[in-house]
């Protein structure tokens, strides 16, 4: 993500920006033209009010106009950070759902929500408020600073000796805050990071009696993001500090500069030296403004830093391409020498070669820790492989348009997410079609959740997830079935569930899937032997290799480990 590439994109805006202030710089100097002819008029002058009324008229115009400019600089200056923000959340969220699943298990949520809330959001000030500064004090003042020559060079050229101060001292301390910022940023995260951690476990902490250490860990973390923030504070209140004073004696020297030569040499008029006097400030407001919007612009560049990295680790992403799969049957599944291992050696899966033509039905079974839902996230295009190759309907995954695969692909694991939505919008996740009220009730009534829904006040219509009803495993397991049967895919993944559900929940989802599965191409971690025996292959999975493939009746008496496998699943099943 490239600050230049946005100021590119918005160069539009910038440009509005520029013409106003172009226009605020010479109404400025208009206004401050016409207050010094009004008082001149009144006081030096001697004339009646009604002499000075047309000139009034025309400086409430000016003020009119100089408020309007003000209004409509803030406005597109809004816009432009409103746009920047809203192109570096899109990039993240591109960025986070096309990265492979790897390295996303790694980082904390927390972290990755404070990034896209709270670290996007400190980049608003570049944009909305540092930019538009630099715009306006690299205009306003140049008009102000050659009016103030023209009408009196000595007053001019103070202030060509004093302003770089204010440039100079913006520079160190942008130096001394860009460590500060980063700090703060960190720290923030960081707290994010803990709290969501602390939140989403409260449960299992309160019940191993650790919610209490929990707490202080989330207090240790807060202390140290307000201590950063008091650091970064510390240092804007010093700046704002300076430049108050340089302008402060810039102004006062000019003023002592304009008065001897008024009073002692009589060299220049009163008119002339009040118009400077009138005009000095207003050059020293648009700098300390631009000292204080560098400031905050140089904590959005720390934040446009960190959010850079998160993007440059994309050598994780899951490559896809625009080529189009077939509708209407499943898409067959090649895999040639896949390899997968998972970050710091961990563990090491293939290398695969495995054949999947449409229709067909397989078992997958391995011992706890093989490496079968990993295999099941590099099938489903979760994850990267770290070497071969992917064929999709004889296609390269990284050839393949993500959106046509996922159309066809139907995931059913363990522990569905249910989202913060409706029970309709949750069950017609999985379809672009429009879902009618009816088809919902229908798969409800398919996966049996149809008499609990009606005894709900708002029916489908009830929220559920996050800040809605909870539902039990069960219910949650048939639900995410109910959002398969909407979605009717080609391709099922299908991690079965281990025994310990309740036998409604799993005749339920056994008699729906025996119904729907003919038409699909079906991939299963099994763990019923009935799954097992009437699928047309078994692989066995092994330390993340598949050390055999074939039928039940094939891998029955010939092979060993497939008989320890299935002797204890057998008399689970009995059971
Ligand atoms: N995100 C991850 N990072 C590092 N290692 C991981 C990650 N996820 C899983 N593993 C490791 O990979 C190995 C295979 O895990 P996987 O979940 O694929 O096994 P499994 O056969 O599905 O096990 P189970 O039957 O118990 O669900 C395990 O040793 C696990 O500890």
């Amino acid at each position: 993500m490239n600050v230049k590439q946005i100021i590119r994109e918005q160069k539009n805006k910038l440009m509005w920006i520029l013409l106003f202030s172009i226009l605020l710089g010479a109404i400025i100097v208009f206004q401050a033209y016409l207050i010094v002819e009004i008082i001149h008029t009144i006081f030096l002058e001697n004339q009646p009010f009604e002499s000075v009324v047309t000139l009034l008229s025309l400086l409430f115009i000016l003020l009119l106009g100089r408020a309007l400019f003000i209004h409509f600089i803030g406005s597109v200056s809004l816009k432009l950070g409103f746009q920047a923000k809203k192109k570096i959340r899109n990039r993240l969220l591109d960025h986070f759902s096309t990265k492979s699943l790897t390295p996303t298990n790694e980082d904390q949520s927390g972290k990755k929500i404070g990034l896209m809330l709270d670290t996007v959001d400190e980049i608003d000030p570049y944009f909305s408020e540092y930019l538009p500064k630099v715009i306006q004090a690299s205009t306003i003042p140049i008009i102000l600073l050659g009016v103030i020559f023209y009408f009196n060079y000595p007053s001019g050229l103070i202030i060509l000796f004093t302003a770089p101060f204010i440039p100079l001292f913006m520079a160190i301390i942008g130096m001394k805050t860009r460590d500060k910022s980063e700090e703060q940023i960190e720290q923030m995260n960081a707290f994010s990071a803990q709290f969501l951690d602390t939140l989403q476990g409260l449960k299992t902490l309160k019940l191993f009696g650790k919610a209490k250490q929990s707490e202080s860990k989330i207090e240790t973390s807060t202390l140290g993001f307000r201590d950063a923030t008091m650091d970064v504070l510390k240092v804007a209140f010093a700046s704002a500090f300076m430049m108050e004073l340089i302008s402060m004696l810039s102004m006062g020297l000019i003023a002592l500069e304009v008065s001897f030569r008024m009073i002692v040499f009589d060299s220049i008029t009163f008119h002339t030296a009040f118009f400077v006097l009138l005009l000095a400030p207003e050059f020293y407001v648009l700098l300390k403004e631009l000292s204080s919007a560098f400031h905050s612009g140089r904590e959005s560049l720390t934040a446009i830093k960190k959010i850079n990295e998160e993007i440059s680790t994309d050598a994780n992403d899951v490559s896809w391409g625009t080529q189009k799969l077939q509708t209407g049957s499943p898409s067959s599944i090649q895999l040639n020498n896949v390899d997968m291992q998972y970050p710091n050696d961990g563990f090491m899966l293939g290398p695969i070669n495995l054949h999947i033509d449409p229709y067909e039905k397989i078992a997958l079974i391995g011992e706890s820790g093989s490496g079968k839902t990993t295999l099941f996230h590099l099938l489903a295009g979760l994850m990267e492989p770290q070497s071969g190759t992917i064929y999709l309907d004889g296609y390269s995954k990284a050839d393949v348009d993500s959106s046509s695969w996922f159309r066809q692909l139907g995931y059913l694991s363990q522990d569905p997410y249910i989202f913060a939505g409706t029970i309709a919008e949750n069950i017609s996740l999985g379809t672009d079609k429009f879902v009618s009220d009816q088809e919902i009730w229908r798969v409800l009534n398919q996966v049996k959740l149809d008499t609990l829904v009606s005894t709900l006040e708002h029916g489908i219509h009830t929220t559920i997830g996050e800040g809605g009803r909870g539902l039990s495993g069960g219910e949650k397991q048939r639900l995410a079935l109910a959002r398969i049967l909407i979605k009717q895919p080609s391709i099922l993944l299908f991690d079965e569930p281990t025994t310990g559900l309740d036998l409604k929940t799993e005749k339920v989802i056994q008699n729906s899937l025996e119904q729907l599965t003919e038409k699909m191409t079906v991939i299963t971690i099994a763990h019923r032997i009935k799954t097992i025996q009437s699928s047309d292959r078994i692989w066995i999975m092994e330390e993340g290799k598949i050390v055999a493939d074939g039928t039940h009746k094939e891998l029955e008496h010939s092979n060993e480990f497939y008989q320890s496998l299935i002797t204890p699943i057998r008399k689970e099943n009995m059971e």
